[in-house]
């Protein structure tokens, strides 16, 4: 067994220096549907270079099939024979000493329905607080801590406790821009049966569905959080203040409209719902990856209470389920697309100059720097953060969020969606689902990491290569813009330098004559 401090000094060891956002697959396993039907299992994966490659079978022309591969490095790849013990290793176990820390951290789940995202969140975080509580219970023992519990679920754009029979929620914004949630029952837990019985009776509740794709598929999106509270000595004046929160996020599944066709009326607005909130996820992450000044955070419930996972002081964990049989391979390649995003999020360099990364900062955890970590010596830099684009300043961002963009910045965003509409016009095509084939919005191009159609993504850890293409000569004949607005001024400054050198001859010939 290891010592708790070791494990403990280890998990804070690496909080410093592993990547702000962890790109995590998982594939499971066929199902006894797909076996019947005789489907094939179209991935295949390397666990050392943690690679997986989707062969995707398609058809010429002339109707012959050849099989088209696409090739994609994450943070780590689960193969179907991967149990729920080593997810959590893999995923949440390394981020747990973080929220004491002054952390929130967040694992989410995303992936097409029935493909495995309740199977894998529903024991995470169980293994988490107990981990939690036996950090309080031994490295911070005697110190005030406390841990919460709270549960509910996002349906149909509302909010509902999971713990308090359902009752609706409301949420609001205090005055740091930080998303509260009127009304939502937290229970002080101090050992692991509790929290086992408080997430039974929450899974009980939830809005589940039968699809096409999954007999009990979850029809909202679950979170569950485990925040860690510190009271004060003093505690008739002061309310515990929140140090950290864990939230496990189980996102309803995506679907597209085609796999809806046999789904009765209710089931189709549900889908309608749900694939909006995942829209708007997506697009908050397109704009952090774009260092874009704003982040549309309100444009679902999902992304409201998200925002959290985005900013500051944060850790986030994406699991990407995975169907690994042939009919879900364009989902597959979606969802691997989707997290591919995510994780380009932590790995590049912010691409702007740093006041455009500055603004693109939101807010930062309140209060001092936790003690044992040494933020002279450049420690709070190399704190993981969601999105390289954080550059650890609180009280500047929480004016920023939401806010109407300057003069220069729709000049910006005019000139990039010129290019970007010119290429969609270009490059449309059929499908409206929620694919992320095709020029992304808001994505300038000659940046190198959308995909075109018929290119093959290859996700490496310094970025996205695009390899094999058919159309990709379209994007390449866009001019390269990179942030960069060709600036009528600087026309304007060569124009006065030529009229400054000219008066200067004159000036001499003058003297010279005279
Ligand atoms: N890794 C796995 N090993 C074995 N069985 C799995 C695995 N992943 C998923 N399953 C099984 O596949 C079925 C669908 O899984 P699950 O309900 O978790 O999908 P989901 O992605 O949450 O779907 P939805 O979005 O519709 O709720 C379940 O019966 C589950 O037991």
């Amino acid at each position: 067994m290891i010592p708790m401090q070791l494990f403990i000094t280890q998990g804070i060891k690496d909080s410093m220096t592993m990547t702000q956002a962890l790109a995590q697959v998982r594939k499971r396993p066929l199902n006894k549907k797909e076996v019947s039907r005789k489907e094939e299992d179209v991935i295949t994966i390397d666990t050392y270079s943690n690679s997986l490659t989707v062969h995707e079978t398609k058809l010429k022309v002339d109707l012959t099939e050849y099989v088209d591969r696409h090739e994609f490095v994450f943070d780590s790849v689960l193969d179907d024979d991967v149990s729920n013990d080593e997810v959590y290793r893999e995923t949440v176990e390394s981020i747990v000493p973080a929220i004491f820390q002054q952390t929130k951290a967040t694992c989410f789940a995303y992936g097409q329905t029935g493909s495995g995202k309740t199977y894998t969140m529903q024991p995470l975080p169980l293994k988490a607080s107990h981990d939690i509580l036996s950090l309080m219970h031994y490295t911070y023992r005697n110190q005030g801590f406390q841990l919460f519990v709270s549960f509910f679920e996002i349906y149909g754009g509302k909010l509902f406790d999971l713990l308090n029979q359902k009752r609706k929620l409301c949420m609001r914004e205090d005055g740091k821009q930080q998303v509260c949630i009127v009304g939502l029952k937290e229970y002080r837990v101090s050992d692991v049966e509790m929290i086992k019985d408080l997430i039974e009776r929450g899974n009980a509740c939830r809005s589940t569905g039968t699809t096409g794709a999954n007999e009990e598929s979850s029809r909202s999106h679950a979170i569950l959080q485990l925040v860690v509270k510190k009271l004060f000595e003093d505690k008739e004046s002061k309310p515990s203040r929140v140090i950290g929160k864990l939230s496990f996020i189980d996102l309803a599944g995506s679907e597209r409209g085609a796999d809806t066709t046999d789904n009765d009326k209710q089931t189709r607005i549900e889908g309608a719902e749900i694939n909006k909130s995942l829209l708007a996820l997506k697009e908050c992450i397109r704009a952090l990856d774009n260092d874009q000044v704003h982040i549309p955070f309100r444009g679902s419930k999902l992304t409201e209470v998200l925002r959290d996972s985005f900013i500051g002081n944060s850790r986030t964990v994406m699991i990407s389920c995975i169907s690994p049989n042939s009919g879900s391979c364009e989902h597959t390649l979606n969802t691997l697309r989707y997290a591919d995003r995510v994780k380009s999020l932590s790995k590049g360099g912010s691409k702007k100059d740093a006041p455009q990364a500055l603004a693109s900062m939101r807010e930062s955890s309140p209060g001092p720097p936790p003690s044992n970590l040494d933020y002279s010596n450049g420690a709070a830099s190399k704190l993981p953060r969601f999105g390289s684009k954080q550059i650890a300043q609180d009280d500047y961002l929480s004016s920023n969020i939401d806010r109407v963009p300057s003069a220069r910045e729709v000049l910006l965003s005019s000139h990039f969606n010129h290019i970007e509409e010119h290429s969609r016009i270009s490059l449309r095509g059929s499908d409206n689902d929620l694919s992320e084939e095709g020029p992304e919005q808001g994505k300038p191009l000659g940046r190198n990491k959308g995909t075109a159609p018929n290119v093959c993504s290859i996700a490496t850890l310094g970025g996205t290569r695009t390899r094999k293409t058919g159309s990709q000569t379209l994007w390449n004949n866009i001019p390269e813009v990179n942030g960069k607005v060709p600036d009528a001024l600087d026309g304007l400054d060569a124009l006065l330098k030529v009229w400054i050198l000219l008066l200067l001859i004159y000036f001499l010939e003058f003297i010279y004559y005279a």
